[in-house]
């Protein structure tokens, strides 16, 4: 019994770790909040154009997908500016690689976006 309410009191923690480093990155990353206002603008056109729950559901994960590749990205910038803040040839690759893993996917979700409404907008 004594271990259970441990592991979910830690669970708990871990969530709650889990939003700071959300707040953290909405609050200090200009990406992430770029792509929170464009998410915004898409989510009103998903209104706007009355899309269905299927792609509704598509476009929600395009979002969550971006926005998590977005935070994975921002953390290895952290990790790599703490580990050597100095320049470096390595670093360099290592955050343009990280930042090509968010390039992708966010050419995905464009691609994803016109299939979606480029159709209703013809
Ligand atoms: N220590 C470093 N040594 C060498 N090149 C670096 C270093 N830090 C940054 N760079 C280069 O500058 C680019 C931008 O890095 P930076 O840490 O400024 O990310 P950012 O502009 O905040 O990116 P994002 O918009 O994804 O948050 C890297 O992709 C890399 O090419």
């Amino acid at each position: 019994m004594q271990k259970k309410e441990s592991f979910i009191s830690n669970r708990l923690k871990s969530v709650g770790y889990a939003f700071n480093g959300m707040f953290i990155l909405i609050q200090t990353e200009a990406s992430i909040k770029i792509q929170l206002v464009i998410a915004v603008f898409i989510t009103m056109a998903g209104f706007y154009f009355n899309i269905s729950t299927t792609e509704w559901m598509i476009q929600i994960g395009m979002i969550g997908l971006v926005m998590s590749i977005e935070g994975i990205n921002t953390a290895i910038e952290y990790l790599s500016d703490f580990v050597h803040p100095e320049n470096d040839q390595k670093i360099g690759l290592i955050k343009d690689v990280a930042a090509g893993a968010v390039f992708i996917a966010s050419i995905v979700a464009v691609i994803v976006a016109g299939i979606i409404y480029l159709p209703k907008m013809l």
